[in-house]
């Protein structure tokens, strides 16, 4: 039986590169978890082969350390703001938190956003100043900088090099000194948060729970609050980072569960497992249902594929039920399918698996948010509104009467020096400034800028922008903030007068003509020139509101005839002509694959 004050739960929080995953290693080495020879194979939590090896997947990264008699939960945490429910789920379940900053580099963007959450849960947070080993490493100086910037006292920070193990003996010791020990009760009704779950090839769905009141057992029946569901508990235990059966979860304590579920789709991430013969008179707070925010096309290159799309795609989804897809079909680019995401990262992650992965090559359209149309009666239907998620299926525009989209409030924080290129972006996306403040002091001062945006001006390429202009020192989070009227049309590409569903977008009407001409002038360079003319058109519905043209290839079939006969010269000018206008006649323009990937990747207008 677990004693509650001899628990300690937290999370790492770093910068990227900063050593978060080797000092991760390095704690499990020093308490046992692994040997020397595992470590030297490469870093446990981070590192997806390693991790199947040992029968855990690559969403595993709870650990449980034995030091001094004490249980520390190790809770690794995804740091991207796509995954920000998740994140705050995860640091729910903690706390505390070490904060690992660089010696040499300092305090850096990601370092800020991710501490103020963890403050925002009001964590513990102890300061490790990782890589002292290193020439250029300035403890003192970086020691400052988390007491001016962030505002923690850092006084006893812990000096470590996670790589030459230096320091991970203190760093344990500080766990267990300055962490609190969780609260709860271990007689109290079971409620358990659900922290995350995944698929496991041999054990089904793994749930990872953080019991915060009473005890979880194998054998017990136990509901699933908000969705409503009963399951059997066949197996309680941890990872060390092997999994363990234990005999049973108590209150304080973080770990899995098994039940003999067979899709994640049916657990959901913050919801609260109860008794179902003694339940707790209430759920946990603030639980959230997460639901794509971001929907595109994906297509097979290669239409042989499709079903080996849609196998992959099924295969993906056991492991992540954030997204969402349904067949569809696009006229230019074939069978494919509809996907959801929740936001730009997880859209590039799942596609970047479908072709690591899975070894396929894929067409992406551009992606779009989910609008709500408010739309007037017709002859058939009543007035209504519906939600739209693909521009191709926009509805007669004489029943649109409103059109909402969605927004969001974006924080970045960054160098006061990247600053004018910062509001210009934002500016220029339809961004409406809230806030200006700046946060630290001296050469380590940042801006912290607070503003509203449009989901539609973000999803394109905003995030891409934002880390180019600022070389990466910028820190950009996000929440949504409910859905605004927006004067909104559905812009069509046409190539050769046929318009191609594929290339068609939602648009402001302000930044319409200037999208539609770049995607005109980009469409003109990628596709290849014909035997006739190629008219290249930006339309809102009837009107054209940018143009170019490819201009015919003039094939010199009179090449051939060593200038001679003449007679024989006009003939072949004649069949050429006609040939034209058979081809012009059936309007038959091939469009290679890369340019919808090129033409979609937008570039910046302005
Ligand atoms: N010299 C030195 N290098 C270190 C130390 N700790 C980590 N490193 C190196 O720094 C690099 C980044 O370390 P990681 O542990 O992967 O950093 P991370 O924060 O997990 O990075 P991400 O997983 O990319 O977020 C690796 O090359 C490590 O070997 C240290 O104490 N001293």
């Amino acid at each position: 039986m677990a004693d509650i004050s001899k628990i300690r739960n937290f999370s790492i929080i770093a910068h990227i590169d900063h050593g978060k995953s080797t000092l991760a290693d390095r704690l499990i080495l020093r308490t046992g978890g692994l040997s020397e020879r595992e470590m030297t194979h490469g870093q446990v939590l981070d590192n997806m082969e390693i991790e199947q090896e040992r029968g855990i997947t690559i969403k595993a990264q709870t650990v449980r350390l034995e030091w001094n008699g004490y249980e520390l939960n190790l809770m690794d945490t995804p740091g991207h703001v796509d995954f920000a429910y998740e994140v705050s789920r995860s640091l729910a379940a903690c706390e505390g938190a070490l904060l690992v900053v660089d010696a040499a580099q300092g305090v850096e963007a990601q370092t800020l956003a991710n501490v103020y959450q963890s403050i925002e849960h009001d964590h513990e947070i102890v300061p490790v100043i990782n890589k002292i080993d290193l020439p250029a490493a300035d403890p003192e100086g970086v020691r400052q900088e988390i007491e001016e910037i962030i505002g923690l006292d850092a006084s006893e920070a812990v000096l470590a090099s996670a790589k030459s193990g230096i320091g991970i003996d203190e760093v344990l010791q500080a766990i267990v000194d300055r962490i609190p020990p969780p609260k709860g009760d271990r007689d109290a009704p079971l409620k358990a948060m659900l922290v995350d779950s995944w698929y496991d090839p041999y054990l089904g769905v793994v749930i990872l729970v953080r019991v915060i009141d009473g005890v979880l057992k194998k054998g017990q029946q136990v509901k699933f609050m908000q969705a409503g569901t009963t399951h059997l508990i066949d197996r309680v235990g941890c990872m060390r980072p092997k999994i363990e059966q234990l005999p049973e979860l108590s209150a304080g304590e973080i770990g899995f569960i098994t039940a003999q579920i067979k899709e994640v789709a049916e657990t959901r991430v913050g919801d609260t497992i109860t008794d179902a013969k003694r339940p707790a008179p209430a759920p946990l707070p603030g639980f959230k249902e997460v639901q794509p925010v971001v929907f595109c096309g994906l297509f097979p290159v290669d239409a042989a594929d499709f079903e080996k799309l849609r196998e992959s795609l099924y295969k993906l989804r056991l492991n992540d039920a954030s997204f969402s897809f349904e067949t569809e079909s696009s006229a230019a680019l074939g069978f494919g399918f509809r996907c959801g995401f929740l936001g730009l990262l997880h859209l590039e992650i799942i596609q970047e698996r479908l072709t690591r992965e899975y070894d396929l090559d894929l067409i992406t359209t551009a992606p779009s948010v989910v609008y709500r149309m408010h739309l007037t009666h017709s002859k058939n239907e009543p007035a209504q509104v519906i939600e739209l998620h693909n521009p191709a299926d926009m509805p007669d525009p004489n029943r649109i009467e409103m059109i909402e989209e969605p927004w969001i409030e974006a924080t970045i924080y960054t160098p006061d020096e990247y600053l004018g290129p910062i509001l210009k972006l934002c500016q220029d996306r339809r961004g409406i400034q809230k806030n200006l403040t700046y946060v630290g002091t001296g050469a380590h001062q940042r801006a912290q800028v607070t503003y509203e945006l449009p989901l539609n001006e973000v999803v394109f390429d905003f995030y891409d922008r934002l880390k180019s202009i600022t070389r990466g020192y910028a820190s950009f989070d996000y929440h949504q903030i409910g859905h605004r009227e927006g004067d909104l049309v559905k812009m069509s590409i046409l190539v050769n007068e046929e318009p191609v569903d594929a290339l068609s977008m939602i648009t402001h009407r302000g930044t319409a003509e200037a999208r539609g001409r770049g995607m005109c002038e980009r469409l003109k360079d990628l596709i290849p020139r014909h035997m006739f003319k190629i008219p290249i058109q930006a339309a809102i519905g009837g009107k054209v509101i940018a143009r170019e043209t490819i201009s015919a290839l003039r094939k010199d079939v009179t090449a051939k005839c060593y200038g001679g006969d003449a007679t024989r010269k006009r003939k072949l000018l004649e069949k050429q002509k006609k040939g034209k206008a058979r081809m012009r006649e059936y309007g038959n323009v091939s469009i290679p694959q890369e340019a919808f990937i090129a033409a979609l990747r937008m570039g910046d207008e302005s």
